[in-house]
């Protein structure tokens, strides 16, 4: 090559960098336009969930105060009864709320101690709260912790002994009794008239003063778990009229916030919203190995690496990742066990104990392994596959760092684990929609992780906020930027690959799944293409709906197939078709010299170098 052509050349690709770095900081202004955007629409949104013109920050406050009636004897009993110092954000004012009769609604990260804004009341109001919490075990595990504290609380279910179930019905009507918290499940209420007269009859006396419902998202269709049960929930407040209804999750946007207020006949419940954010969490992505051994053979190195002897869990999809993944950890010398909804109650029952207790440092569990975990030191929580939702890998992550000291949470993701999930949720109402939103969070190489979930939560962030504590901005103080490609040629060879399989078998019998499109685009596009390219370019037609997943059924299993998708049934082939990749091929390069730089010469930061984009330094 001549000096003219390669000087042209250079200055062509200066001029380029110069055009990608202008586009990044106009992004970035973008983005921080936006946040206060987001701002001011959420003080508004709360200013209309709230019934009034003040801002939130000022309900809140007049909630969150200490010269009501009762709040000397509140502290009293958070003091002397659970033990407590202090309040933490947002109980108070929740308490404050149902003492004073108002309907409310609490959203509250995981671990932020929601049970505290019914038990406390519980108390204080000397009467029976209704605690309408949707799992058994749950519910067995809280009436453990409350009768240690000396708080008689009691549940109702198919399991009640015939005396205490006979104890419970006259404590409940004749109001005469010290027990404070009655819990049921949505089914129980559902199902028994006799259990919704006692009630009647404990409001006709004046026993019964506040219901609440946990998990309160559960009563949308909007939501990532509606439960038909929930629905059943709408008669309370026409039921128990005068008694304040408090609704508590972990997660909702306003479209479920909304459809719940709706459902529950509470238009005007306060609502108090903490922040999605958990600053001691790290939230990493990393590319999941093609084999399982690789894969395991990373877990098992991050783990004895960064987490020698501390406690964590690892979601897997299905029992048998479970107990497969269980088994090789133990190969290799850690203490794991699996955990699923299979396994029968007293050995799943023992795993979670010794697990809490410490005997086990890791439990390698489905989502069967939920709510009510309340292990305060997990130090890491590993997803083996995509979460179904963002909603539910919050939620999921979050148990992490309960006791907010630092602690990590990865994702591991790749695109063959979408096919998995979708035959697995393609019957829920929002199911693809929700799990291609979480496909968004684990496919984006290039914003902040943060901002993702802030995104999805309608909250406002600005990346800077992060502190580095995710991958995304780790990686971003050295990393080579974006680039935005025209990859309309490539989607060209996509829907040929398609239509030609399709094509070559009359009985339908040419439909390809996902990998299988995989392999054959490789193939084509071998020399000049990667095959991680081909993956990310597959998912991205996906998710802009120029591909779409058909499904079908057989006796054993749903399949998921690839099909061409609506966008390109009216896709004009001469516009383009923008991917961004999170860097240039010369910058992978110069990113892939500073790693291993960085690995030579630095003995005690461990980086652990993989796949391009697979670097973990905790
Ligand atoms: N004011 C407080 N001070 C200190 N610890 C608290 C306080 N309130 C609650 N906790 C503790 O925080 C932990 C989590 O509380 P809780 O189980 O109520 O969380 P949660 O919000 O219901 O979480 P999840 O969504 O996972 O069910 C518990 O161990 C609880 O004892």
């Amino acid at each position: 090559m001549s000096n003219v052509l390669l000087s042209k050349l250079s200055s062509e690709l200066a001029d380029l960098d110069g055009q990608v770095s202008q586009i990044d900081q106009q992004i970035s202004q973008l983005r921080r336009k936006k946040a206060e955007l987001i701002q001011k629409k959420q003080a508004l949104e709360r200013k209309i969930e709230m019934k009034t013109n003040e801002d939130s920050d000022v309900v809140l406050d007049r909630w969150d105060q200490d010269s009501f009636p009762w709040s000397d004897e509140a502290n009293q009993i958070l003091k002397n009864k659970f033990r407590l110092e202090k309040f933490r954000p947002l109980q108070s004012a929740a308490i404050n709320a149902v003492m004073s009769k108002e309907d409310a609604i609490v959203i509250l990260s995981t671990g932020g101690g929601k049970s505290l804004c019914y038990q406390l009341p519980a108390l204080l109001a000397k009467g029976l709260t209704l605690v309408i919490s949707p799992l058994v075990s749950l519910v067995e595990d809280q009436i453990m912790q409350l009768q240690k504290l000396g708080i008689d609380a009691a549940s109702l279910n198919a399991n009640t002994p015939k005396d205490e179930a006979k104890r419970v019905e006259q404590a409940i009507t004749k109001g005469s009794t010290e027990l404070r918290l009655l819990y049921v499940t949505p089914e129980k209420l559902a199902k028994s008239k006799r259990m919704m007269n006692q009630l009647e009859k404990s409001l006709g006396v004046g026993y019964l003063k506040l219901i609440a419902i946990d998990e309160v998202h559960c009563c949308s269709q909007w939501g990532h778990d509606f439960r038909t049960d929930y629905s059943f929930l709408n008669v309370l407040k026409r039921q128990f009229k005068g008694v304040p209804i408090l609704g508590l999750t972990a997660t909702a946007t306003s479209n479920v916030l909304d459809d719940v207020k709706k459902m529950l006949g509470i238009p005007v419940a306060i609502v108090f919203r903490a922040g999605f954010n958990r600053a001691n969490l790290n939230y990493k992505v990393l590319t999941k190995p093609g084999s399982e051994d690789e894969c395991v053979e990373k877990i098992v190195r991050t783990i004895k690496r960064k987490f020698s002897g501390k406690t964590g869990i690892i979601y897997c999809l299905s029992r048998n990742d479970c107990e497969k993944l269980a088994k090789s950890l133990k190969a290799n010398g850690i203490r794991a066990k699996h955990y699923h909804a299979y396994m029968e109650p007293v050995d799943r029952s023992a795993a979670h104990q010794k697990w809490v207790s410490g005997e086990i440092q890791v439990i390698v569990a489905t989502v069967a392994f939920g709510m009510g975990i309340d292990k305060p030191d997990v130090r890491f929580v590993i997803h083996h596959s995509l979460p179904k939702s963002i909603e539910n890998y919050y939620q999921e992550s979050g148990r992490a760092g309960r006791d907010g000291l630092p602690a990590t949470c990865i994702l591991y993701y790749r695109m063959s684990d979408i096919f998995k999930q979708s035959s697995m949720i393609q019957q829920e109402q929002t199911g693809i929609a929700n799990l291609y939103n979480m496909v968004r969070y684990a496919s984006d190489t290039v914003t902040c992780r943060r901002v993702k979930l802030a995104e999805h939560f309608e909250e406002a962030w600005e990346p800077s906020w992060c502190q580095k504590q995710c991958d995304v901005c780790e990686k971003s103080s050295n990393s080579p930027g974006t680039a935005t490609e025209d990859v309309s040629k490539e989607a060209v060879v996509v829907i040929n690959i398609i239509e030609e399989n399709l094509s070559s078998a009359k009985d339908g019998s040419g439909r390809i799944t996902g990998n299988k499109l995989l392999d054959l685009l490789s193939k084509k596009l071998k020399g000049r293409r990667t095959k991680d390219f081909c993956e990310k370019l597959i998912v991205h037609l996906l998710l802009e709906s120029y591909l779409q997943e058909d499904f079908h059924y057989t006796v054993y299993s749903v399949i998921s197939y690839v099909v061409v998708g609506l966008k390109w049934r009216v896709y004009n082939r001469k516009d383009e078709i923008p991917m961004t990749l999170d860097n240039t091929k010369k910058g992978r390069a110069e990113e892939n010299n500073r790693k291993r730089k960085a690995a030579v010469t630095s003995s005690d930061e461990e980086v652990d170098v993989g796949d391009d984009d697979d670097v973990i330094t905790l």
